[in-house]
């Protein structure tokens, strides 16, 4: 791991980190917020942030304002990059696919299939190196926003038992029948539309009994909302399995990280029920 920058804030720190991953097969990039109380003798739980389309490890951590509440809850934040990135990586010149676009799946196609292994990476290759290298306990929960919510649900209800809590701001929720999925998906997975389910939070949610707690919040004024986002079949899902979720229409707000910032400290009081021992 190299380290990139460190800036102290809230008493905590902010570094961002690269490193060789083995799953990606290129250097990745991630950054860590860690709260004053983390030490070797006081490991902290982690909330790992996934961000939406076109960002980076920076957009969360610049402009979600979620240091505060972290530093006083004792919560360390882990913000991945969205994809693998660099010279040697396939991309795509739309903004919805390809380096920023990794919709946290491990592809199989040609050509992103070399690197494109973000489910992995997220699951079990950047845990293993934030619990090796950073004053952090094992418990962790989920967190993220559009592409990233898709993400944080997916994973999140897949592998139950690693996650305490889900929460998602404007999750991409049905991404099997939605414009920006099925373009990932058939890129990525390929045509063949029975391989995309494992990676569609709806279906994944309407087809089990039991799930960490979940909390999820869309702006009514998001222009995705009704072509990309549809909430309503998640809700649909979960009644159906008899899941309880918690999905909270926020009147007014849009897709934008105003309207995260505004929630992220109730999202990040969430975690903390669960987080705490
Ligand atoms: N056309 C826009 C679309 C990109 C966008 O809105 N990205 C969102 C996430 S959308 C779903 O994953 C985002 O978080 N942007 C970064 C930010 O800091 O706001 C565009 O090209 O920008």
């Amino acid at each position: 791991m190299e380290m990139v920058s460190e800036t102290k804030v809230w008493d905590g720190l902010h570094q961002q980190f690269t490193h060789s991953s083995s799953r990606c097969q290129c250097d990745m990039r991630f950054a860590v917020f860690l709260p004053p109380q983390a030490s070797q003798n006081n490991r902290v739980p982690v909330v790992y942030w996934l961000s939406g389309l076109t960002c980076t490890d920076e957009n969360f951590m610049q402009k979600a304002g979620a240091f505060r509440t972290a530093a006083e809850l004792g919560i360390a934040i882990v913000a991945p990059d969205t994809s693998p990135r660099g010279e040697s990586v396939a991309d795509d010149e739309s903004y919805d696919l390809g380096q920023g676009a990794g919709f946290y799946v491990n592809a199989t196609q040609a050509p992103w299939s070399q690197h494109f292994q973000m489910y992995d990476y997220i699951t079990h290759e950047l845990p293993a190196l934030i619990e090796a290298n950073f004053p952090v306990s094992n418990r962790k929960s989920l967190a993220g926003h559009s592409m990233g919510g898709h993400g944080a649900l997916v994973i999140g209800l897949s592998n139950m038992s690693q996650y305490q809590s889900i929460s998602a701001f404007s999750p991409i929720s049905n991404p099997t029948q939605c414009p920006w999925g099925k373009k990932a998906f058939t890129a990525y997975l390929g045509a063949n539309q029975s391989e995309w389910q494992e990676y569609d939070a709806s279906h994944l949610l309407a087809n089990c009994h039991l799930a960490p707690p979940i909390l999820i919040d869309q702006g009514d004024r998001d222009t995705f909302l009704k072509e990309q986002l549809k909430p309503e079949t998640l809700q649909s899902a979960a009644t159906k399995s008899g899941v309880n979720i918690t999905l909270r229409m926020q009147p007014g707000y849009d897709h934008s990280y105003y309207f995260i910032q505004t929630f992220i400290d109730e999202h990040l009081r969430f975690h903390y029920q669960y987080l705490r021992q």
